[in-house]
C-alpha cells in the first residue's frame, strides 16, 4: 500500500483563494484585514518566514504592516511597538516572531498582546479559551493539521490519536482541539518520557509527529492504513530539513502528509484564517 498524500501546498492555496473572496467582501463593508509582523534582529531563517507570511498576505488581498527592530532592541522597545499595534486599527492580527534575541523575557511581550489580536492563537488568555471551550483564534500549527484531515476525509470521530511532542506551539494544545466535541477523538500525548513509544503509535488511527526528532516514528511503529502527520523539523549534519516521520512510513500508512509540503504551509495559511475571522468580527 502507498499512502495517499496530505497534500499541504495544494489545501493551503485551495484556502487561499477561498480568502480572497472573503476579502474582496470585507473590503466591499470598508474593511481592509491587516497583518502585523513584528521581527526582532537579522535571523536569515525568521526573515525568510516573515517575508513568505506577507507574501501569502498579498495574494488574497491582506495588508502588511511590518516591523522590525535590530537584535539590540531592548526590553522596553519591543513591548512599546506591541502596544502600537494593539492600537493601531490598520493592525487586525499581528504575530511577534519567534524566538527573540537572548535576555529577553518572551512570556511578558507575548502577554501585553491584545489577544483578540493573537494571530498566531498562542496567548495565554486564547489558549485558556480553549481550554475552556470559548471562541478564540486557534494555533494554526493544530488547526493546520485537523483541517488538512477533514480536507482529505479521514475519520477523527472517535479515533485513536497518539500525538508525539509536548512542544506550546503544537504538541500541547493539539489535544485540545482534538478532544473538542466537535472532533471527539481520543488522544494519548507521548513524550521523552514515554516508556515504550512503538506500542503506543502501533495503536493509533492517526500519528501527529510533533516532537523535532528525526525519523522518530518508523515503518514498524503504523497500524496498516493509519494517517500520520509529520509536523516536527529538524536539520541534518548537511543543514536539510528533515521530519520526525522515516520516508519508509509511507509505504504502511494510508495517508501521509510530507515535509516540507503539508503542514507548513497550512501553519501559514491559518495564520490568514485567524486575521480575516478577526476582520469579519468586527463586522457583524
Ligand atoms: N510567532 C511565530 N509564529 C509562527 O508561526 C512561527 C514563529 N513565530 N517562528 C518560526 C516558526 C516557523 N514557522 C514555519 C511556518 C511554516 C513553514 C513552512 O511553510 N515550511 C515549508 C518549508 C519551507 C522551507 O522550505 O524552508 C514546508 O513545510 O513546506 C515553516 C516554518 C512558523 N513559525
Amino acid at each position: 500500500m502507498t499512502a495517499q498524500i496530505l497534500d499541504g501546498k495544494a489545501t493551503a492555496a485551495a484556502i487561499k483563494s477561498d480568502l480572497t473572496v472573503r476579502v474582496a467582501a470585507l473590503k466591499e463593508k470598508g474593511v481592509t484585514p491587516g497583518l502585523g509582523t513584528i521581527l526582532v534582529g537579522d535571523d536569515p531563517g525568521s526573515h525568510k518566514y516573515v517575508a513568505g507570511k506577507h507574501r501569502d498576505c498579498a495574494e488574497v488581498g491582506i495588508a502588511s504592516i511590518q516591523r522590525e527592530l535590530p537584535a539590540t532592541a531592548t526590553q522596553d522597545e519591543i513591548e512599546a511597538v506591541v502596544r502600537e499595534l494593539n492600537e493601531d486599527p490598520a493592525c487586525t492580527g499581528y504575530i511577534v516572531q519567534l524566538p527573540l534575541p537572548r535576555g529577553i523575557d518572551e512570556n511578558r511581550v507575548l502577554e501585553l498582546m491584545d489577544p483578540d489580536k493573537d494571530a498566531d492563537g498562542l496567548h495565554p488568555m486564547n489558549l485558556g479559551r480553549l481550554v475552556l471551550n470559548e471562541p478564540a483564534p486557534l494555533p494554526c500549527t493544530p488547526n493546520g493539521v485537523l483541517t488538512l484531515l477533514r480536507r482529505h476525509g479521514v475519520e477523527i470521530k472517535g479515533a485513536e490519536v497518539v500525538v508525539v511532542g509536548r512542544g506550546v506551539t503544537i504538541g500541547r494544545p493539539m489535544p485540545l482541539l482534538l478532544t473538542r466535541r466537535s472532533e471527539n477523538a481520543t488522544v494519548t500525548q507521548c513524550h521523552t518520557g514515554t516508556r515504550d513509544l512503538s506500542a503506543h503509535l502501533r495503536r493509533a488511527d492517526i500519528i501527529v509527529a510533533a516532537a523535532g526528532s528525526a525519523h522518530l516514528v518508523r515503518p514498524e511503529d503504523v497500524k496498516p492504513g493509519a494517517a500520520v502527520l509529520d509536523v516536527g523539523v529538524s536539520r541534518n549534519a548537511e543543514g536539510k530539513i528533515v521530519g520526525d516521520v522515516h520516508p519508509g512510513v509511507a509505504e504502511v500508512a494510508g495517508w501521509i502528509s510530507p515535509n516540507p509540503g503539508g503542514v507548513g504551509p497550512m501553519t501559514r495559511a491559518q495564520l490568514l484564517v485567524n486575521v480575516v475571522e478577526a476582520a469579519e468580527r468586527s463586522v457583524d
